[in-house]
């Protein structure tokens, strides 16, 4: 099998073996030409003959149907997951015509109906999605430090970052780690703050930046990057029949 993710950023891919065993995988920039990148890897793909492509992608209808129009020159079946707010795993609170499918998988891939989970999506936006039991009871969504950092810069005439690290929430006495240091605590704040409305709730992060927050949480989190890619195995082994 073939599995993409087309997030904002970054396109993931990992092709998987029959016993789901993962043979090849990468992660790659695709500056909001995806098509152009996919176009690039399908030699790759081609070698491996996966016989199914599952694909998660935030980019949009356009873009989805550029990567339709390229992915169908493999002459390999594939299709897009569609968020379903009754899945037999989990169901959601959430408008389902809205729930970024990313978000989606993300949970499905980490649920388990024995326990409250609190799943937070460090990508180009980060996503702090609640689940008790198996039920998604909904989330929040921010700007991630880089979004941030890009809008304080523009709406502002004297901050003029563009570069500099975020490795620190000690109160700055500079420009540069005012705003370096104030943006991560607006994330690491805003994860506290759920972690201490819902104690009960396990810590769950993924994503491109996930170790780079974690390290600020006062409370233990599990970094899991296999999420998206299990939600995505679990979507398409309930709807079989589809494909
Ligand atoms: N090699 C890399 N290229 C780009 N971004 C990276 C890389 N390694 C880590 N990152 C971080 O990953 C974040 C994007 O995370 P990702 O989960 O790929 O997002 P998305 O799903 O929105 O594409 C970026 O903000 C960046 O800080
Ligand atoms: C929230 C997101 C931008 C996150 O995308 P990502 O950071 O993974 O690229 C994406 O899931 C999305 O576009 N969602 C639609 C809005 C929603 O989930 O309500
Ligand atoms: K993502």
């Amino acid at each position: 099998m073939l599995w993409l993710d087309l997030g904002n950023t970054r396109l993931k891919y990992w092709l998987t073996d029959d016993i789901g065993q993962i043979v090849s995988h990468d992660a790659k920039q695709h500056l909001q030409a995806p098509t152009e990148l996919l176009m690039g890897l399908t030699d790759r793909f081609e070698r491996y003959a996966p016989d199914f492509i599952g694909i998660s992608s935030v980019l949009g209808d356009k873009l989805n149907a550029q990567v339709s129009d390229t992915l169908s020159r493999l002459n390999i079946p594939f299709a897009f997951v569609d968020v379903d707010a009754a899945h037999p795993l989990m169901s959601s609170a959430y408008d389902a015509t809205q729930l970024g499918c990313d978000r989606w998988l993300q949970m499905l891939g980490a649920v388990d109906k024995k326990k409250r989970q609190c799943i937070i999506g460090c990508g180009t936006a980060v996503t702090i999605d609640l689940i008790d039991h198996a039920t998604h009871l909904g989330g929040y969504i921010f700007p991630n430090i880089y979004l941030q950092r890009e809008s304080l810069f523009s709406g502002t005439k004297q901050i003029t970052i563009s570069n500099g690290t975020f490795d620190s929430i000690t109160q700055g006495v500079n420009t540069q780690d005012a705003v370096h240091r104030g943006i991560l605590l607006s994330i690491v704040g805003a994860v506290n703050e759920i972690s201490n409305r819902h104690p009960n709730f396990e810590l769950i992060m993924t994503g491109g930046d996930a170790n780079m927050i974690a390290q600020h949480v006062n409370r233990p989190v599990r970094i899991r990057n296999d999420l998206l890619l299990n939600g995505l195995a679990r979507y398409f082994d309930e709807s079989k029949p589809k494909i």
